[in-house]
């Protein structure tokens, strides 16, 4: 039922054939599809225009400058899905955590959870929590047509570690000691932050994003045994409450080798691979029927252009081998890159892959 009424949706703006869409379902594609995780944000000069004086979670909380900010790289790049603009812990204030976000350091938590009557006190989130997000969703899928938009959340192991560590953290020792010494009260840490979640990813969904992408970026810092253990369970959780709405789902993180196999495992589409296992690696550590998205090494954008293009031909040949390929950097565009060689890049992907 839900499928249909989605399903006939997308067939009238178009979107049922949006390349992107199509790649994420391993179905043929005239071209393959790209768009860059990051692509809104420092590295465009009118993005710096419109946050001027703007702190980045008040830019979160106002639907005309999420529209503005998620547009403005379509203005300039020819990318197959716009990314709506937010941040990972977005929904973790929208329930009470007291939290900022501060320039040139990421998340940074007041009071950090470390003991139980914290965990308790984490709510589940409703859509009256982030009227602002099903606002900014509906305008910008009105405003994008057949272009796909991509609702986003930050995975389990992410949002947890910056809750524990209370900021950005190099070896999460105070996230792995709970979630190694305390098992209990990582389980019921990790199942508030996946309900969280979908109550989160449902309020974008339902408002027209077509695909979703967990972000959990740093969970490469944890080894495969681990990870089915303690993380998966909760990310599967995730993933199995989407499944009903049929869009797809990719999974990303940074660091991730070792993990390819299992994140696939936990209900992914697209498994989403860093710039450190070439894609026809990749898909060998990956479950058939998956779709691979990836992986241009962001620094890779400040070598000379014919590097880039030899590089990102060779991405292209390596994703053939996959049953979907959408392009993408293997992380975030860096700051410094100059817009002009993202553009190119775009167009590079579709005239090198075009059948
Ligand atoms: C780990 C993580 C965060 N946030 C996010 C992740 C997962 C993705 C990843 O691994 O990069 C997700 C995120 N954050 C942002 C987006 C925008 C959508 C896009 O274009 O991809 C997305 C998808 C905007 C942002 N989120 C942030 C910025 C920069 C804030 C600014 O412009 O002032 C943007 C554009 C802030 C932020 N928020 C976070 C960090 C590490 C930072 C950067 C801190 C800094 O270097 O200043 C946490």
């Amino acid at each position: 039922m839900v499928e249909d009424a989605v399903g006939s949706k997308d067939s009238a703006s178009g979107l049922a054939d949006s390349p992107f869409l199509r790649a994420c379902r391993r179905r043929p594609v005239p071209y393959t599809p790209v768009w860059f995780m990051r692509q809104a944000g420092r590295s465009l000069p009118e993005y710096l225009r419109v946050r001027e004086g703007v702190p980045m979670l008040e830019a979160c909380a106002r639907p005309d400058m999420i529209i503005e900010i998620t547009l403005q790289p379509l203005r300039r790049y020819a990318v197959d899905a716009a990314i709506f603009f937010s941040d990972i812990v977005v929904p973790l204030r929208a329930v009470g955590v007291d939290l900022d976000i501060k320039p040139g350091v990421g998340p940074v938590v007041a009071d950090p959870i470390r003991g139980p009557e914290q965990v308790a006190a984490l709510r589940r989130l409703t859509p009256d929590d982030v009227p602002f997000v099903a606002e900014a969703v509906r305008g910008l899928v009105g405003e994008l047509g057949a272009t796909p938009l991509i609702g986003f959340a930050g995975g389990p192991f992410t949002l947890a570690s910056y809750l524990i560590e209370g900021g950005p953290s190099k070896n999460h020792e105070r996230t792995k000691a709970m979630m190694y010494g305390e098992p209990e009260l990582w389980d019921r840490l990790l199942g508030r932050l996946a309900d969280i979640t979908i109550d989160y990813l449902k309020v974008q969904v339902e408002a027209g994003a077509s695909a979703v992408q967990l972000f959990d970026s740093w969970v490469g810092a944890v080894g495969p045994q681990d990870y089915r253990a303690s993380v998966l369970p909760y990310t599967r959780r995730v993933f199995q409450a989407l499944e009903r709405y049929g869009v797809p789902r990719i999974h990303f993180g940074v660091g991730t080798g070792e993990l390819l196999g299992l994140m696939g495992e936990a209900g992914a589409d697209v498994v989403g691979v860093d710039w450190r296992v070439p894609l026809d690696e990749a898909v060998h550590r990956v479950e058939p029927g998956k779709a691979l998205q990836g992986n241009l090494d962001p620094a890779l954008l400040f070598a000379p252009w014919e590097v880039v293009e030899a590089r990102a031909r060779d991405v292209l040949a390596r994703g053939r081998t996959a049953e979907g390929h959408v392009f993408n950097l293997g992380h975030g565009v860096l700051p410094a890159t100059d817009p002009d060689v993202l553009a190119r890049l775009a167009d590079l992907v579709h005239e090198a892959s075009a059948s």
